[in-house]
């Protein structure tokens, strides 16, 4: 059973819809102390769950992507740091969650919903680990309902038979729930809108081509894959509407950074006069940030670019490589997209421009 609050629980028996096998599921959440997440590698082939019974095993759950999207990333680290507040009772408590701390926030550097989390439930652990796990699940909760309200606000930006392009997977798998950049998608769709959703592969790890094709295909919303090069071909064409992605981390001025191939997608967008919208939570936002140029951004294995995992005929999980032996890749996990490219950034609390000013009172809020 999956641990949520008594309020919210009524709350998503009536709302919920991202439902794997007529079951309602949340990527990741906590019974006891262990960590249960969505294991996202196996997708769309198969659907496991991984457990994480320590909170180094949280850890590896995000560093090797078994759980990925700022807001998933964000949820594990709240509960891996109220789980090592549990363990931390066997040995020097505050060393041991000093520590804890550091290593989570080493999993991985660019999604700013990790560090906002692991703060959080930090100061909560100073307390104790029931005051850390209660703060954890909060922001879990919170992360969910945040999902909920952007697709809401979002909705309002999508005419009828909007074409939507969309660029790695931003949907409920890369958030606690409900997701940010497909939350509007799923909103409009309940009010039959009949969106069309353009998803871009996203190479090296093709987080568009297989875990946004299946949650849209599981919500059955019509949409198609397209390779990460044609994107810029169906703008000129008026293929697409709107363009709509999540972000990963957006500075004090509005820049964002998103998965890598965001700013190319964002520059031929102004090109053709397609409005480009950001989704994200709050959590989202790094007030300390001045601009973009300054986020960190992740340098992942260059194997993530020579490998691909996917069944043979057998449908037997194989992994092949896909280029040259014997040549190097490079594997920039993501860019920057500058303030001036994207049109607005919705939010939980309203779809705001992307600018110094709106933000500070967004925070504010
Ligand atoms: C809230 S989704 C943001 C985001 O997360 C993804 O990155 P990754 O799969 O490497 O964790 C991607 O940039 C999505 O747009």
């Amino acid at each position: 059973m999956k641990p949520v609050s008594d309020k919210l629980r009524a709350y998503f028996l009536l709302t919920a819809f991202m439902k794997v096998n007529k079951q309602h599921y949340r990527s990741v959440w906590i019974d006891g102390t262990t960590v249960h997440l969505i294991e996202q590698n196996l997708l769309p082939f198969k659907f496991q769950i991984y457990k994480a019974p320590k909170y180094t095993d949280t850890c590896k759950a995000i560093k090797t992507m078994i759980t990925r999207g700022a807001g998933a990333i964000g949820g594990a680290a709240a509960f891996a740091m109220a789980q090592a507040a549990f363990e931390a009772k066997l040995h020097d408590y505050i060393e041991f969650i000093k520590t804890a701390r550091k290593t989570i926030e080493a999993t991985r550097p660019t999604a700013y919903d990790l560090f906002y989390s692991v703060e959080a439930v930090y100061a909560a652990a100073l307390n104790s680990p029931e005051a850390a796990l209660k703060k954890a699940q909060e922001l879990a909760d919170a992360n969910a309902a945040a999902g909920k309200a952007i697709g809401e606000y979002g909705n309002e930006i999508l005419d009828k038979n909007a074409k939507v392009l969309t660029h790695c997977n931003a949907g409920w798998l890369a958030f606690v729930d409900y997701g940010s950049a497909l939350a509007p998608v799923y909103v409009a769709n309940e009010k039959g809108k009949n969106i069309f959703v353009y998803a871009d592969e996203t190479r090296p790890r093709s987080q568009g081509a297989r875990l946004t094709a299946w949650e849209l295909h599981n919500q059955g919303i019509p949409h198609a894959i397209i390779a990460d090069n044609a994107a810029a071909s169906l703008m000129q064409n008026g293929k697409i509407d709107v363009l709509i992605t999540g972000a990963d981390r957006i500075a004090a001025n509005g820049d964002v950074a998103n998965k890598i191939g965001t700013l190319e997608k964002a520059i031929a967008a102004k090109y053709y006069g397609i409005p480009f919208y950001v989704t994200a939570p709050i959590s989202t936002i790094d007030p300390n940030l001045p601009e973009g140029t300054k986020i960190t951004i992740e340098d992942r294995n260059e194997d993530e670019v020579h490998y691909a995992t996917g069944p043979n005929a057998n449908n037997e999980l194989q992994t092949i490589r896909l280029t040259n032996p014997g040549s190097h890749a490079i594997n920039p996990a993501f860019d920057v997209t500058p303030a001036a490219l994207v049109t607005g950034i919705i939010t939980e609390k309203g779809i705001i421009e992307p600018n110094e000013k709106a933000i500070s009172v967004l925070l504010k809020k």
